[in-house]
Formats: C-alpha cells, sequence, structure tokens
C-alpha cells in the first residue's frame, strides 16, 4: 500500500524517539513522501549522528523544544514511563493548531501524562499501531513494519474531529487498518491480546534459565519452536516493557487473576488425569487458532511459527471486525 494523496498530508513532522516504531513511520513517511520535513528529539548524540546518516530526519536535536516548534505534527515514540518529562517539555513550545500524537502501548496512562500539559489550541490524539518485533533503536526499523496490521486511536472528548482525521490519514498511507475506542477499553483488551502473553514468555523462560546449569544447556540445546517463540518475546525490550506493565496495571493484574485460575484448573486435570478436560480445552484453543487466521491478514507479517517477516502481499483482505 503506498500514499495515493497528490500531496504530503503534513508539513513538519517531530518525532520524540526514533527507536523501533518512531524510525519506522519515519522510513515510511520519507519513502511515500507523507510530510515535507522531519524532525527529531534524541537525547544520545550517537543516534542524533545516526539518525542523519540513514536520512530518516531532516534535523535532529537534543532539546524536545528545539525538536517540536515547528511541527504540525508530534509523534511521541517513547517508552510510556517518559510521558510524563516529555508532557512537560511539550508544554509551551507548539505552535497553535499542532498535532500531538503517540504510538504508546498502552493509552490511559499517556492520557494522563500528556494531556495536562498542553497549551490551548494544540490537539492530542492518542494512538498505538499494533505492529512491532523484539528488536528495538533506529536501526531496526522498516517502512514496511504496518502494512495490514491495525492501528488503535483513542480519541479525546471534545477535541476536533479534523485532527482525529489527520492522525488516521498518515496510518491509513502507513498501511493500516484504523479503529477509534475508549482508552479503558483498550487498556483491557491490549492487556489480554499483548501484555499477558508477553508477561507469560517472560516467564517462561526465566523459569528456564533459573534452572540448574546441566539442564538449562539442554533446554537451549533441544528447544523447539514452542521456547523458541516465547525467546524471541522475551528478548523485546526491558524499558518498554517495564512501563508497560506498571502503566496497565489494573487491567494486567485483572487478567493475570483468570489466567492462574485456569492455569489452576489444568495444573488440576492433568494431576487427576482428567484427559476429557484437557481435550476439550485444546479443541477451543485450535478452534480459536483457526478462526483468527481465516477471519484475515492479521497474521500477515508473521509466519505461523511468529517469526517476523516482510508482507508477501498476498490477501489484501481487511481482518475481521
Ligand atoms: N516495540 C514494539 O513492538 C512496539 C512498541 N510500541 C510502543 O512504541 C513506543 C516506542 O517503542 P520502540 O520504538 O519499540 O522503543 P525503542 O527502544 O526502539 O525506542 C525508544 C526511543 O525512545 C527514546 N527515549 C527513551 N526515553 C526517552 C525520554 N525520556 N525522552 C525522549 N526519548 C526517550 C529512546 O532513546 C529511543 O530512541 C513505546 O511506547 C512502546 O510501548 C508500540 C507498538 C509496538
Ligand atoms: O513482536 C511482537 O510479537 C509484538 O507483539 C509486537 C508488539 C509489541 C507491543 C505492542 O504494543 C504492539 C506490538
Amino acid at each position: 500500500m503506498t500514499n495515493t494523496a497528490s500531496q504530503p498530508l503534513f508539513e513538519t513532522v517531530a518525532f520524540i524517539g526514533m527507536g523501533l516504531i518512531g524510525s519506522s513511520m519515519a522510513r515510511r513517511i520519507k519513502r511515500d513522501g507523507l510530510a515535507n520535513k522531519i524532525t527529531c528529539a534524541v537525547r544520545s548524540e550517537k543516534t542524533r549522528d545516526r539518525v542523519l546518516e540513514i536520512g530518516i530526519a531532516d534535523e535532529a536535536y537534543c532539546d524536545i523544544k528545539e525538536a517540536v516548534g515547528d511541527a504540525d505534527l508530534v509523534m511521541i515514540c517513547a517508552p510510556v514511563g517518559a510521558n510524563e518529562a516529555i508532557g512537560a517539555q511539550l508544554s509551551g513550545a507548539l505552535k497553535k493548531g499542532a498535532i500531538v500524537s503517540d504510538v504508546g502501548s498502552v493509552k490511559q496512562s499517556v492520557i494522563r501524562d500528556i494531556a495536562p500539559h498542553l497549551d490551548e489550541g494544540v490537539h492530542f490524539v492518542p494512538g498505538h499501531p499494533l505492529a512491532g518485533t523484539e528488536h528495538s533503536g533506529p536501526d531496526s526499523g522498516f517502512p514496511e513494519l504496518f502494512e495490514e496490521r491495525w492501528c488503535i486511536l483513542t480519541p479525546i472528548a471534545g477535541e476536533p474531529e479534523t485532527a482525529t482525521a489527520k492522525v488516521k490519514a498518515l496510518w491509513e498511507a502507513c498501511g493500516m487498518f484504523v479503529e477509534c475506542m475508549d482508552a479503558d477499553h483498550h487498556d483491557r483488551i491490549l492487556g489480554i491480546t499483548s501484555h499477558l502473553p508477553h508477561l507469560i514468555a517472560y516467564t517462561i523462560v526465566g523459569t528456564a534459565t533459573d534452572l540448574e546449569d546441566a539442564l538449562r544447556q539442554e533446554v537451549i540445546k533441544f528447544s523447539a519452536t514452542g521456547f523458541r517463540d516465547f525467546t524471541r518475546i522475551a528478548a523485546s525490550d526491558p524499558t518498554m516493557w517495564r512501563d508497560v506493565f506498571l502503566n496497565n496495571r489494573e487491567a494486567v493484574l485483572e487478567v493475570l487473576g483468570r489466567f492462574q485460575e485456569d492455569l489452576m484448573a489444568l495444573q488440576r486435570a492433568i494431576r487427576w488425569g482428567e484427559g476429557d478436560k484437557l481435550f476439550d480445552l485444546f479443541t477451543r484453543t485450535r478452534e480459536i487458532r483457526r478462526g483468527i487466521v481465516d477471519a484475515g491478514q492479521y497474521f500477515t507479517n508473521f509466519s505461523a511459527e511468529g517469526e517476523n517477516r516482510q508482507s508477501d502481499e498476498k490477501g489484501k483482505k481487511k481482518p475481521a471486525e
């Protein structure tokens, strides 16, 4: 999918944070001419130099205020734990009519931490592209990352619809399907579909690596795809995921409680040899997987084994509603 707009969607886009997500967006914007100019705020000099060397930003600053002063759109692409400090820097720094958006994996805390700092006449449209990998940093990004995946926007009451429409148009030009919902609903859904699976992966890999040395070596040597898939997810950025769990505490604890109950029931079924219970559950879950795969292209960017790969351009239909 490429931008069909005859002109750029924004004059200047400023990124705060140029890691996997920020640099993927910047690459896409550059590739398809979605903005005339890209600026960014990046803390380390090495990364600023790198971003300019790759050519994904026209200007790179250490100071957030300098990076965003001329921007029509500011995209916050840092770990969600940094938002309070970033929000304070945005205060008084933006021009009237500018739009602020973000890509954070949690939405209620972003609204809590950013919105109070924004001046009158600056519009905030929180967002979350449901696309990523276990890699981080500016060299890990690629322009096709968002292709045929969902992006969720959580518009704030009272903000103009035109601001939401502009952010939506940008994500669509990046190849995404966009849907709007309330931030608390987003956080509950993602608590189940993304945050809990990551927590489970971190736990399983942690448990395996706590084994005594000889056993651990064997686990690594003979790891079949099940364990390998978990190690990919458990290689995800520690700062990002620490911040996700601390900022979506309630939804994660709620679903974790239910998960623990279900796990106990399975433990009991195994102990008491209740094969029917195991078989029934495994049959139901197999149906769910088949339903997801049949329903659409949610997995387009991923092989069945969960390894990330580029879109193969097959099957362009929209994922299941
Ligand atoms: N990694 C993934 O698969 C996905 C991540 N997200 C969200 O995107 C955001 C960024 O994640 P990634 O790009 O993966 O991370 P990353 O680690 O690749 O990049 C984060 C960037 O933010 C910068 N940063 C950190 N603290 C900062 C601060 N206090 N002020 C300014 N910049 C700061 C870092 O230097 C780095 O450039 C996170 O909020 C995450 O929840 C959303 C979808 C997928
Ligand atoms: O790499 C994976 O499997 C992911 O699940 C990527 C991902 C991580 C965090 C998000 O908020 C959205 C997507």
